[in-house]
């Protein structure tokens, strides 16, 4: 069992334009910059991260607290209730005081869509507070990334040289700058974010986390393994001038100083999802210092009145404002369930799931024709979002999406994980989850930050009992309200889907 504090997601708290702001810990300058744009208050999940990570402990250094370790925090709070800003504000404050840039902050995210709407969000809130941001996600050569995070490549310095405060990150680029960029180093880092940690987590890509972990001196290593991997010997003795981290220094020799403080890693590691793991197992790969669990969730949803978290019955919280239904069908009838969510009941500004890259296209053709023939209304855009775009085209749909030019975005879960786009108001699985994480990032795509949206789940008949077990076992079946499509309900859509139907097969066939 772990410890947790229950934040209620209806918690808000108002930002005060001046004065001193005991509750927040916010700066003046951060709160007049949320207010600028348009931020008056803080969400539930911020009320409670802010002022721990802020004002953990006022009277020592926030840079590098190494008389009083800070705690590494766990948060798992709804989809679409501002998990970003809730590091991002604290990051910027606590940064905002140093004076040499290193690499203080390391954010891993899975994919490099999240690196991008992550390093806009650092941008925009921290404008004007010179701290320096980059990313790492391979789309760039990895010569010119080099040359964007690192001063000198050629002089080895033991402290490193860095150009950013900040660096963003997918695990896979990370373990090519951290194995292959002269002079990378995490010993600086004060914040290490692992958002979408469970699925981070799962990933055991190079064993990231274990190299991540040992790169920022939060892993002991033995004294056998200390003296054989130490730098520094009678040739190469240690520097005087040093800009090594104290924790780093520790872990080659038993360094010390005129001041008896501790040696160990200030680095503070915050994880984030709305489906975090509470398995202890998994956790303690990550070696967390004295952790703080922040749950954003109901006592009266999570069913438990103490404050342990119940590992076997994992409960994840969608958003209030979402609706949920799911329409149970004949796999042949889902096209035509789709053209009559799409034409009957005008549902637009819509993400839809398929299974497959593959499935992908032949849905967003069958709409296509199915438009060219229909052609007594305005036309619906529609368009297909795989990994099997390139990445500069992969952008461009986004924002035309954004720009709401593209009405329905036919997609893969590539895009269910995090991305934040805030006029989404239908989410269609057209091929339904395969498990309640899926399901929740999915569907967490609309009513985001408090807003409306609609869930709707097509469910092959085979996959009913399943998909209604998996409801049922994390107490949501009585929320997805289950609707059925009579077929003088589509009725009208019938002539054209015929003919567009017939030039898919006629494509298909060649
Ligand atoms: N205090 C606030 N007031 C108004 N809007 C906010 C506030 N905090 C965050 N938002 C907005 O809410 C939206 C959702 O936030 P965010 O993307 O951080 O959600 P999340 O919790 O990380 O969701 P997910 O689990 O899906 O990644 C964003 O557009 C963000 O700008």
């Amino acid at each position: 069992m772990l410890q947790a504090e229950f934040v209620d997601p209806a918690t808000v708290l108002p930002i005060l334009p001046s004065g001193e702001d005991q509750q927040t810990g916010l700066s003046e300058k951060t709160r007049k910059k949320l207010l600028d744009l348009g931020i008056s208050e803080l969400f539930a999940v911020q009320t409670a991260l802010l002022p721990f990570i802020i004002r953990q402990n006022p009277s020592t250094s926030l840079l590098c607290e190494t008389s009083s370790l800070p705690r590494d925090v766990c948060v798992s709070a709804p989809t679409g209730s501002g998990k970003t800003l809730a590091y991002v504000l604290p990051i910027i404050e606590v940064l905002s005081s140093r004076i040499i840039t290193r690499l203080r902050t390391l954010i891993v995210v899975p994919t490099r869509d999240l690196v991008t709407q992550v390093k806009e969000t650092f941008e925009t809130v921290g404008k004007g507070r010179g701290l320096k941001v980059g990313t790492a996600t391979g789309q760039h050569s990895f010569s010119h990334e080099q040359a964007q995070l690192v001063g000198d490549i050629s002089t080895p310095m033991k402290g490193g040289s860095s150009k950013v405060d900040i660096l963003i990150c997918t695990p896979g680029r990370l373990m090519d700058h951290l194995n292959g960029t002269p002079n990378f180093t995490l010993q600086h880092l004060r914040f290490l974010v692992i958002d979408e940690a469970d699925r981070l987590l799962a990933q055991s890509f190079q064993d990231w986390l274990a190299q991540v972990l040992a790169a920022c001196g939060a892993r002991r290593r033995s004294a056998d393994k200390l003296a054989a991997s130490s730098p520094f010997n009678d040739t190469n003795p240690l520097p005087v001038c040093d800009s090594l981290s104290p924790a780093l220094l520790q872990t080659y020799v038993d360094y010390r100083t005129d001041v008896d403080e501790l040696k160990e890693t200030s680095c503070q590691k915050l994880l984030f999802s709305a489906t975090l793991t509470q398995d202890p197992g998994r956790l303690a790969s990550l070696d967390l210092r004295n952790p703080k669990y922040f749950v954003v969730q109901s006592r009266a949803e999570g069913g438990d009145k103490s404050d342990d978290l119940d590992i076997i019955s994992e409960r994840f919280t969608i958003p209030a404002t979402l609706t949920e239904y799911m329409i149970i069908c004949d796999p042949s009838q889902k096209p035509m369930i789709l053209l009559h969510l799409i034409y009957n009941l005008s549902v637009r500004s819509a993400l839809v799931f398929t299974k497959s890259s593959e499935s992908t296209s032949r849905l967003v053709r069958l709409i296509e024709f199915f438009e060219d023939v229909s052609t007594d209304r305005e036309r619906v855009v529609i368009c297909a979002y795989s990994s099997d775009l390139p990445p500069g085209e992969r952008k461009r749909i986004l924002e035309r999406f954004k720009a709401q030019q593209i009405h329905i975005l036919v997609c893969s879960d590539l895009i269910s994980r995090g991305a934040d786009i805030s006029h989404v108001s239908h989410v269609v699985s057209y091929d339904a989850p395969i498990d309640m994480r899926k399901y929740v990032h999915r569907v967490g795509r609309t009513a985001r930050a408090g807003r409306a949206g609609n869930a709707w789940t097509l469910v092959e008949e085979q996959e009913a009992r399943y998909f209604k077990g998996m409801l049922r076992e994390h107490s949501h079946l009585e929320k997805v309200k289950r609707i059925k499509i009579s077929q003088r309900e589509t009725e009208g859509l019938s002539p054209a889907y015929q003919i567009a139907l017939q030039k898919l097969k006629e494509v298909y066939a060649r």
